[in-house]
């Protein structure tokens, strides 16, 4: 299943700056090893913003939860997500 994840990173101001690279380290490891699985597809910054937008490809809703669940910027970030479904004109044949 397919899904547009949004996330918008608000780490607090008053975090320590080595603190909030340590972080920032822990989820560039974990969004890389997701998207070597193929889970995590797409990942693009929003121009002008610290967000992104993602694409994941996963089993369920339930994969999707303890995969976001696990992102070390979980707790500092507004995240939403969008289910999808291929569009009838779409010519790319691996949407699912
Ligand atoms: O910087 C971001 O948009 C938050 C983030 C998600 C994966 C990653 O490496 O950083």
């Amino acid at each position: 299943m397919l899904f547009k994840v949004e996330m918008k990173v608000n780490i607090p101001h008053d975090m320590p700056v080595d603190v909030a690279a340590g972080i920032k380290a822990l989820e560039k490891a974990y969004a890389q090893e997701l998207q070597r699985q193929g889970k995590w597809r797409h990942l693009w910054r929003v121009a002008g913003s610290y967000a992104n937008v993602s694409i994941f490809d996963v089993a369920d809703n339930a994969e999707l939860q303890e995969l976001i669940s696990g992102l070390p910027l979980f707790p500092y970030m507004d995240i939403s997500v969008a289910p999808l479904c291929r569009h009838p004109s779409s010519i790319h044949a691996d949407d699912r």
